[in-house]
């Protein structure tokens, strides 16, 4: 073990898909990895585990856990970090209610959330739920910055064994939809702070009047931080929003993509306005009954047709209202469900990319297939889309067989960037000015806004971008092919060409910076021929390149090697790029297929034994190099999951992990007591296979019982997740 206290290894606990494919794999892990004294401690970052968490007090003795996040935080700030991090999820408030309600039935007692929080008491439940809610773990683990690449055997299956994509054709009406102007993109102003102004800092609203109010207090900046700030018109978006929506073409979706999870203050309240622009007929009429109700636009479309259940006139008013808008795209058409339903169905990262890799086509009301407009209203990301779409809309589909493998490295360290800043938005409550004043009296930035309008600042500190630079120029080394995405007319990415131009000049290489929209096609045209290309980005391009180009080359971001070098020194191993996969929950829930694919996790848990192997320890070195064959041989031999009832699922994808890890393991002659430990294990898996292998399918087709969908019943799961007893008897 690293010292006494630290686990060799840790294994988070999450939510949704991949911690049920954890109540079948961990076991598996820890019984191998026990062999050579490697331990593997888990820590809960589940939703529910960060609600218990949070609310001590009001639970018995028994029902208290630790503050894993707390401790797991302070832990990718050593050099003893070495951290398997799975997706969690990141919690609308939808979700946030949902897993409070389960957890209340459960007979924990905590409180609700407070859709409108008046009395202090209310202020302050709803200050830890909102600490909790979103992206809320990410961001405290990603202590390092983000290298994102496949794998050479993934990649290579992929080219071997092509997904299905979509055909594109040049008439696709499928666009991306984005505001004329007056939003982050425009609005943005940006400095690195000098020796002079580093120290303290606030933010503070002057109204009309000349009245002061502190928005923020006790804020830091060291020397060399790129301090941004920014607003989006409320005005302008609801303009934008009402021209979009008058003109829409028939036959045409109409969508909306945000990231409300991670983007959790500003995104909620952008989706609210299109709920409401989209509702207007309905809440001009029944506006204030509905508020009364406790209806917030900015939970969706679903939280009122729940509020306003058994209500008939309002349901029919509500049918009526959606009816005279265009077709939306849809999240479910069977259940009914829209874009506009839940501020978290559609996230941006997976749901363009789905709509790319479906060739520009989404699903309307009546469960057709049909081209979407996407809007995305500010314009710093957007272009990415809109020219990939154009891309292919001139090119045709991807041929997957011979495309390159696009990678990223992200500025990510230290809540870099916009998906830092959530302390630091507002929501404007009336018209005035924005300043952020520095200790040294300057001001710093300052902005005229109006009621309704978002500000925000975001930073992004000196050491994670010379970090990233470095990275940047390693990868580009390695792989050939590469540029900075940094618009030049972008007041934030001026300050950082700034720091990336000497840099390069002192390493004596040549990258090139592009624009984003120029750094897209520059990707696409040479991935097309063949060719692999480094992506070096800040932190939000940094999330939505590692879904969209693994979708497009690998059908999905889970394949994806996710390493985050810790600056301390630690390193943190995320697995895949994506998310936690709700949709494959309900399928096992259903019928008790698992379709969730673990790659990611064979490919992070190799990286992780590596990092410990790196540390001094030998055995780990046998392990590292058994787990990457056995991840070659599962893609090879065709044993990942397949969609349907019957097929391949997640459980038997294990087992064959398990038996060729235990097999590599027992073939290796680098350590002889491993070699004869695992020879046994390995001949027993591989002689029951048959039996093993119907054991795992005689449960499926049926529905399964979990005990819970956020706090799920550890008993039942295992029970589900490890159906074979004759597998469980050989793991132990
Ligand atoms: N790192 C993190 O912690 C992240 C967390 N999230 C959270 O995940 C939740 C869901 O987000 P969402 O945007 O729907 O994205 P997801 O990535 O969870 O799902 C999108 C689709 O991707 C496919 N997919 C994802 N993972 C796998 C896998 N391992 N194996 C096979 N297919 C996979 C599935 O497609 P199909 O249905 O076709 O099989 C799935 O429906 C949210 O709560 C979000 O906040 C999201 C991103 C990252
Ligand atoms: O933390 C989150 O909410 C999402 C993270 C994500 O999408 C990513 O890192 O790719
Ligand atoms: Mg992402």
């Amino acid at each position: 073990m690293a010292n006494s206290d630290t686990p060799d290894i840790i294994y988070t606990i999450v939510d949704e898909a991949p911690e049920l494919a954890s109540a079948s794999l961990l076991p598996i892990i820890r019984s191998f990895a026990g062999a050579a004294d490697i331990s593997v401690a888990t820590r809960d970052i589940s939703l529910a585990g960060r609600i218990l968490a949070t609310f001590p007090e009001n639970l018995t003795d028994e029902q208290r856990i630790s503050d894993d996040l707390a401790a797991l935080g302070d832990l990718v700030k050593t050099p003893d970090a070495n951290v398997i991090k799975l997706p969690n999820i990141s919690a609308s408030v939808p979700q946030l209610n949902a897993a409070i309600k389960e957890l209340q039935g459960q007979g924990y007692n905590i409180p609700d959330y407070p859709t409108e929080a008046n009395t202090d008491e209310e202020k302050a439940i709803q200050a830890r739920y909102d600490a909790i809610k979103g992206s809320a773990v990410n961001p405290v683990l990603r202590e390092g910055n983000s290298d994102r690449r496949s794998a050479k055997a993934v990649k290579e299956y992929a080219k071997q064994n092509p997904h299905s994509m979509g055909e594109w054709s040049a008439d696709s009406k499928t666009c991306v939809a984005s505001m004329p102007g007056n939003d982050f993109f425009a609005n943005e102003k940006s400095a690195t702070i000098n020796a002079a102004q580093a120290g303290g800092a606030k933010i503070v609203f002057l109204a009309e009047d000349g009245a002061e109010t502190v928005l923020k207090d006790g804020l830091k900046y060291e020397e060399g931080t790129v301090v941004d700030a920014t607003f989006l018109s409320a005005k302008t978006l609801r303009e934008f929003i009402k021209a979009e929506v008058a003109s829409m073409e028939p036959g045409v979706l109409f969508s909306v993509h945000l990231k409300a999870t991670m983007m959790k203050v500003s995104d909620p309240i952008i989706f609210g306005h299109f709920v409401s622009v989209y509702l207007e007929d309905f809440l001009a009429k029944h506006g204030d009954k509905v508020k009364a109700l406790g209806f917030n636009p900015n939970g969706g479309i679903g939280d009122l047709e729940a509020k306003i259940k058994g209500d008939a006139e309002l349901e029919a008013d509500l049918k009526a209202a959606l009816d005279a808008k265009p077709p939306m795209y849809m999240v479910n058409s069977d259940k009914g469900i829209t874009n506009l339903h839940v501020p978290s169905d559609v996230i941006i990262d997976a749901s363009m990319p789905a709509v790319i890799r479906a060739g520009g086509i989404g699903w309307g009301p009546d469960g057709k297939a049909a081209d979407t407009k996407c809007c995305i209203p500010d314009n710093s990301y957007a272009g990415v889309y809109n020219e990939t779409i154009n891309f292919f809309k001139e090119n045709g589909k991807l041929d997957v067989t011979t495309a390159g493998a696009v990678s990223n490295v992200g500025l990510m360290a230290q809540k870099a960037e916009e998906y830092g800043s959530h302390p630091t938005t507002f929501e404007m409550a009336a018209n005035g000015k924005v300043q952020i004043v520095l200790a040294n009296g300057d001001v710093l930035h300052e902005h005229s806004v109006e009621a309704g309008d978002i500000w925000r600042s975001a930073t992004a500190k000196k050491a994670p971008i010379l970090d990233w630079i470095k990275l940047g120029i390693n990868r580009t080394k390695a792989t050939g092919l590469a540029a900075f995405w940094l618009d030049a007319n972008r007041a934030h990415d001026a300050e950082l060409i700034k720091y990336v131009e000497p840099a390069l000049k002192e390493a004596g290489i040549e990258i090139p910076i592009m624009a984003p929209e120029a750094a897209t096609r520059f990707s696409l045209e040479n991935m097309v021929q063949g060719k692999d290309v480094v992506t070096i980005t800040g932190n939000v391009l940094r999330d939505y390149l590692t879904d969209l180009f693994p979708i497009l080359e690998l059908g999905t971001s889970a394949k994806m090697l996710s390493i985050v070098s810790l600056m301390q020194g630690g390193g943190l191993f995320e697995t895949g790029a994506g998310g936690s996969a709700p949709k494959h929950v309900q399928q096992l829930v259903e019928e008790n297929h698992l379709r969730w694919d673990s790659l990611g996790e064979f490919c992070a848990l190799g990286e992780s034994f590596k990092f410990l192997a790196d540390k001094g320890n030998a055995k780990a070195a046998v392990f590292g190099a058994a787990v990457e064959d056995a991840t070659q041989k599962v893609l090879l031999n065709n044993n990942s999951p397949e969609r349907k009832v019957g097929q391949n699922d997640n459980r038997t994808s294990h087992y064959f992990f398990a038996r060729y890890w235990a097999e590599a393991l027992a073939a290796q002659s680098d350590d002889a007591d491993l070699a004869a430990h695992f020879a046994p294990i390995a001949k027993d898996l591989a002689e029951k296979e048959r039996a093993i292998l119907a054991e795992i399918q005689a449960a499926e087709g049926k529905p399964a019982d979990l005990g819970g969908y956020y706090h799920t019943d550890p008993v039942k799961t295992a029970a589900v997740m490890r159906p074979s007893a004759t597998m469980n008897a050989i793991i132990g």
